[in-house]
């Protein structure tokens, strides 16, 4: 197998620890619970429930104000008995449970029972354990349509980008969408989008021709270095994380996108002047500062449980891996 160049000219290695300090806001006793930052992930459901919990926990442990999930009934309970921090929604469904002649009043129910929430949010996170019921995924579908109505960012991972990739139009020309494939999700969206197979001699610039097809929207490929574009620039971050491959660390990545892009697009760093040399795109900001965390903490993860590695370490770490570039006072 070819190794992904990590580092070429079209890339640029992203100085993620100076976006940290920029974009990470500082503690202000004027400032009431919420303006630090809303986000909700849609997604869980009978078989997936750890990755809407390691999503919407990891954006409340790097600094969110609140998080919410939105998953089906049967996964509600066991996501709250997890945390009691998290505020859970049991809205969707999946077809085992409802009968086909009352498909489009449940639709409409859905997308009216997480739309009465959408406005307050600063960032949805689509996918980490949705699952691929097709009814459940149409109303997924809605639901997006709404968010954009209402220009609400979308970090779409896991089971949302083979929703995504099947329906490009969802997010395509979107400023406002990231896109978080692994390995196999980005084969699927390049094979769908460039009618080719994974170029790794050239990834920075085969991603940079993807994020330019879908309209310019953020794509972070995941991999042994993380590469993010938007379409006008590439960005590299290979700093070293863990040689742990557990599954949730995808899910923590797109929680924590969430949360580092609403403060980015917070602190208006498209104009620049808070960084010098930053990206313009806070989606891009959110993206790298995100993967430069998640990198860390699974190094210091590492660290101490070595091949013992779970994502609850990783997790764990979060705190203190941010604690070490942005001081809390
Ligand atoms: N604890 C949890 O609840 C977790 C749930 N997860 C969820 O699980 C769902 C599926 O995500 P995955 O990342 O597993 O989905 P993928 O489509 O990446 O992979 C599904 C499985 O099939 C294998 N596979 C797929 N395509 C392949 C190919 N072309 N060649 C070889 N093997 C291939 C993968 O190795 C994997 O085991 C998502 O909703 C995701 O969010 C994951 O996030 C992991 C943790
Ligand atoms: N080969 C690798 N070497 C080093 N780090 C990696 C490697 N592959 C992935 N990572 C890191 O792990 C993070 C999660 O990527 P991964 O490909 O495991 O996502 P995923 O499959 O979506 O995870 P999940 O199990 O949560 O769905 C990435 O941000 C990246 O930093
Ligand atoms: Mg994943």
């Amino acid at each position: 197998m070819q190794a992904i160049k990590c580092v070429s000219g079209s890339a640029l290695e992203a100085d993620g620890q100076s976006i940290l300090r920029a974009i990470v806001p500082t503690f202000d006793p004027f400032r009431y619970k919420g303006q630090a930052g809303k986000v909700a992930v849609i997604g869980g459901c009978r078989e997936y429930t750890g990755a809407p919990y390691f999503a919407a926990i990891s954006a409340l442990k790097i600094g969110a104000d609140l998080s919410h999930v939105f998953c089906t009934k049967d996964a509600a309970g066991v996501i709250k008995s997890y945390s009691p921090e998290l505020i859970v929604h049991p809205v969707l469904e999946e077809s085992y449970n409802i009968r086909d002649d009352e498909k489009s009043i449940i639709s409409s129910k859905v997308l009216a029972d997480v739309a009465k929430w959408m406005e307050r949010f600063d960032c949805l996170v689509v996918g980490p354990g949705l699952g691929r019921d097709p009814f459940l995924l149409d109303c997924v579908s809605e639901i997006m349509k709404h968010a954009r109505q209402l220009n609400i960012p979308i970090v779409v991972d896991g089971d949302g980008l083979f929703l995504v990739t099947n329906n490009l139009d969802l997010v395509s020309g979107y400023p406002l969408a990231v896109l978080t494939p692994n390995v196999n999700e980005y084969k699927r969206l390049v094979e769908k989008v460039l009618d080719c197979e994974i170029n790794d001699q050239d990834a920075p610039e085969q991603l940079l021709s993807l994020a330019r097809r879908v309209g310019g929207i953020t794509i972070l490929r995941k991999g042994k270095c993380d590469i993010i574009s938007d379409g006008e620039t590439v960005h590299v971050v290979s700093v070293f994380g863990s040689p742990r491959r557990c599954g949730g660390q995808g899910d923590i990545l797109s929680g924590s996108v969430a949360i580092f892009s609403s403060w980015a697009r917070q602190q208006n760093l498209a104009t620049g002047d808070n960084l010098r040399g930053s990206p313009s795109n806070p989606m891009v900001v959110g993206s790298i500062a995100a993967s430069t965390l998640l990198r860390k903490a699974a190094s210091t993860a590492f660290g101490k449980k070595k091949r013992a590695t779970l994502t609850t370490d990783i997790i764990e770490c979060l705190g203190i891996s941010l604690e070490e570039i942005c001081p809390a006072s």
